[in-house]
Order: C-alpha cells, then structure tokens, then sequence
C-alpha cells in the first residue's frame, strides 16, 4: 500500500471503474483530504488482482497479487461464515440470502492530521454494500455512531481482528432487524492509518428480497424487493445520500479471526436467539447488536 500510494497520479488513475466506490480515490474535500483508497474488483479472482498489479506496477508484482488474492479469499470465506451464523441463527435456509456477488477489495490510507488536530478521514456513512469486512494495521480510527450523535472509536484491535459491518441491503432483507450502523474514521496522532475492506457486491440483476419469514403483525414488511445495482448507483449519485441515508442504527460484530468457528459461533447464535440485550463481551468477541423487539 506504502509503494502504491507513492505512484504518480496518471498510474493511479488507471484505477478507475464505472461502477462506484470501485477505483482509486484522491484526497479531495467530498471524501477527505487525508483519505486514499484503492479498489480490486472481484478480489477473491487472480486474474482480477494480476490485472491491477500489471496496471500499477511496470513488473505486475506478483507478491502483491498473491497476498491481496488470499486475503481477498480468505475474507470472502469469512463474510460467508458470519452469512451462515446469520441464516442459522434465524432458522432458515440457505437459499434465503443467496446471491451472485463479487469481493471488491478497498486498501485505504488515512493520512495523519496536523498536531493537536481531530479530524475527519472517511465521512460518517453506512455501507451501500450488502456486508463488508475490515481489517486495520493497529491504528485506530473508526467510529461508529451507538446512539444519536454518540460515537465510540473501536481501539486497540488485535492484529487478527476484523469488523463485520450490515449493509443497508442486509438490513433490507431482514426487514430491518439487523441495523446498519453509521461509522466514519476520524484522525489524530502522527501515525498514518491503512485498512483493507472487502465488500460484498452482488451482481447486475440481483434483486434483494425480504424473505416471508421476517414479515408477520407485529412486524410488517418495511423494504420493497428492489435492484441491487439501482440502489448501488442512486445512493452514489448524490454524496448528500450518503452521509444521511435514513439507514441509520447499529449492529456491529467484532470478532477474532480464530475463534471465530468455535466460541463464535456458538455465542453468535445464543445471542441472536435471544432478543433483548444492547451488547456483550466474550473473550476476544464484542457484539454490539440493537434489535428492535
Ligand atoms: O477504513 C475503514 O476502517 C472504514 C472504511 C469504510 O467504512 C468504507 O470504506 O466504507
Ligand atoms: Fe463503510
């Protein structure tokens, strides 16, 4: 990411795509001006990162390609375990929340600000994708907004750590019981800030559907099946819709990478079961879930 971010702006901006958020941003006063951010499209494919290597380097370098391609892998196995915990947790099947997606791999750095200053690295949003995975070089710098207004900064992450965050999609297909939690990163100190997210980007076509079984009385249908690829453009076309979706609420799980499989699971679906409860630690897992009823 160190050697990227060095590379002249023409080589940079061959990183481009039509589709949004898909390819290289600049500082600039949308984003922030401590904000750049790369973007490999269907990451988990090698010819995928190859191709952007060969884009950004004259020698394709192929170290990169191997360690973005398992990386991309391996977070897209991940996103599909936390998928399954989900559905398992509900007591549905599989089929329920089954898409064609690509893995878009962002690598981002967040420059440090001036001495003294707070300021803001990624504008507060929440996530445009179906679900995304994060993980952090041990700078902190992302918050995420638990109450109107009220942000907490997720620190001292372990270096396995990796922050599952809702979508907007995902809260629309479960008829809004899993929040899509506003988050940003904020900078201080004199440490520049990297993160690799992987986003969850289903292709042309898919329709996103709330299932029958999240719809009853007490809890009638609050999303209209709709386009992914629609909402994806619309909801990019206007920053303004961005910072302010109306799909504001929390879920937020944190997890070791490790554990994950073991005690994970097994606390994910304990406390998915259970209805009433704000957030919870175990070991090495913070929850932070608000549900509705
Ligand atoms: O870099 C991060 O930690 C957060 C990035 C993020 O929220 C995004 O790109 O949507
Ligand atoms: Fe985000």
């Amino acid at each position: 990411m160190k050697e990227l971010v060095k590379d002249p702006v023409e080589r940079k901006q061959k990183n481009a795509s039509p589709l949004p958020y898909h390819g290289w941003v600049g500082p600039c006063e949308q984003v922030s001006l401590l904000y750049v951010g790369f973007g490999v499209r269907d990451a988990s494919n090698y010819d995928s990162v190859k191709n952007f290597a060969q884009l950004m380097w004259p020698d394709g370098h192929p170290q990169f390609s191997d360690t973005i391609h398992t990386l991309a892998t391996q977070m897209e196995e991940l996103n599909k375990l936390v998928w399954l915990m989900l559905i398992d947790s509900y007591g549905l099947e599989e089929e329920s929340l089954k898409m064609i997606y690509k893995t878009l791999v962002r690598m981002m750095k967040y420059m440090s600000p001036s001495p003294g200053e707070y300021k803001s690295g990624l504008h507060s949003h929440t996530d445009k994708p179906v679900s995304t995975l994060i993980c952090e070089d041990q700078i902190s710098g992302l918050e995420v907004e638990v109450n109107d207004n009220q942000w907490i900064m997720l620190s001292n992450l372990s270096p396995s750590s990796f922050i599952f965050v809702v979508g907007d999609p995902l809260k629309a297909w479960n008829n809004g019981r899993l929040k899509s939690v506003n988050h940003r990163v904020m900078m201080s100190g004199d440490k520049d800030r990297y993160s690799i997210a992987a986003f969850v980007i289903p292709n042309e076509g898919t329709i996103i559907k709330t299932p029958k079984e999240f719809i009853y009385d007490q809890h009638p249908r609050l999303f209209k099946d709709f386009d992914f690829m629609d909402f994806f453009h619309f909801a990019f076309s206007d920053l303004e819709k961005l910072i302010d979706s109306g799909f504001q609420d929390h879920f937020f799980l944190k997890f070791r990478w490790e554990t994950a499989m073991e005690e994970g699971l097994e606390l994910v679906f304990q406390i998915l079961a259970s209805s009433k409860f704000n957030s919870c630690f175990f070991h090495e897992i913070f929850l932070y879930l608000d549900f509705y009823n």
